[in-house]
């Protein structure tokens, strides 16, 4: 019989062990991202974030605490999901090809001073890459979240940010705490303050 709470034990150790792990070798990576996303807001750049499935949801995740807010009261910051438009990824996925869905949207609103934010576990999603390769045709500057494999996205990123698992779910959970340091460390920058 299978027995849950040893499955449970298990899961949350391997999640505590990696994030362990990327504490001690991954936070030079999220405060060189933080660095690079202040000056982009404060030179009047954005931010465009994509990803599938999980990942899909850490973008979105990151752009509303961005547009919101975070912890401070403080003005809206510039962040766009390119998860969330229906008609614009039905008809790019119909017409063209579900790889597009994020290129032809960094194409459409990607402009210079701005940056592209990838999201993979794998480093291979090539609707993730393909966007990334877009972005950097049109000068702006990436940035991935990424696991220990990194696939294609390590010569597409300015900044990989890599969680030291194989494993999605625990690289996702260390993504998860990675998008609200990003949104910390910016309002630190930013505004001066953290709490
Ligand atoms: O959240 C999970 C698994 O934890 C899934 O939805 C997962 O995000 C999807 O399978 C994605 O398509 C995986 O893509 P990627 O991380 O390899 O780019
Ligand atoms: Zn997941």
């Amino acid at each position: 019989m299978i027995d849950f709470l040893d499955v449970a034990r298990a899961s949350c150790e391997s999640s505590l062990q990696v994030k362990a792990e990327f504490v001690k070798q991954g936070l030079e990576d999220v405060i060189e991202a933080a660095d690079a996303l202040a000056g982009a807001f404060a030179r009047g750049g954005k931010v465009l974030v994509f990803g599938n499935g999980g990942s899909a949801a850490d973008a979105q995740h990151l752009a509303a605490e961005l547009v919101n807010r975070f912890i401070l009261e403080r003005p809206p910051l510039p962040a766009l999901a390119l998860t969330t438009d229906t008609s614009i990824i039905t008809a790019i996925g119909n017409d063209y090809s579900f790889d597009e869905v994020f290129s032809k949207q960094v194409k459409a609103l990607g402009e210079k001073g701005d940056i592209a934010l990838g999201i993979s576990t794998s480093g291979s999603s090539a609707n993730v890459l393909l966007a990334l390769e877009a972005a950097k045709e049109k000068g702006l500057f990436t940035m991935g979240l990424t696991g220990q494999k990194q696939g294609g996205m390590t010569s597409l990123c300015d900044i990989l940010i890599s969680a030291p698992s194989l494993e999605t779910p625990r690289i996702q959970e260390v993504h998860g705490l990675v998008v609200h340091l990003l949104c910390e460390l910016v309002d630190l920058k930013l505004f001066g303050h953290s709490q």
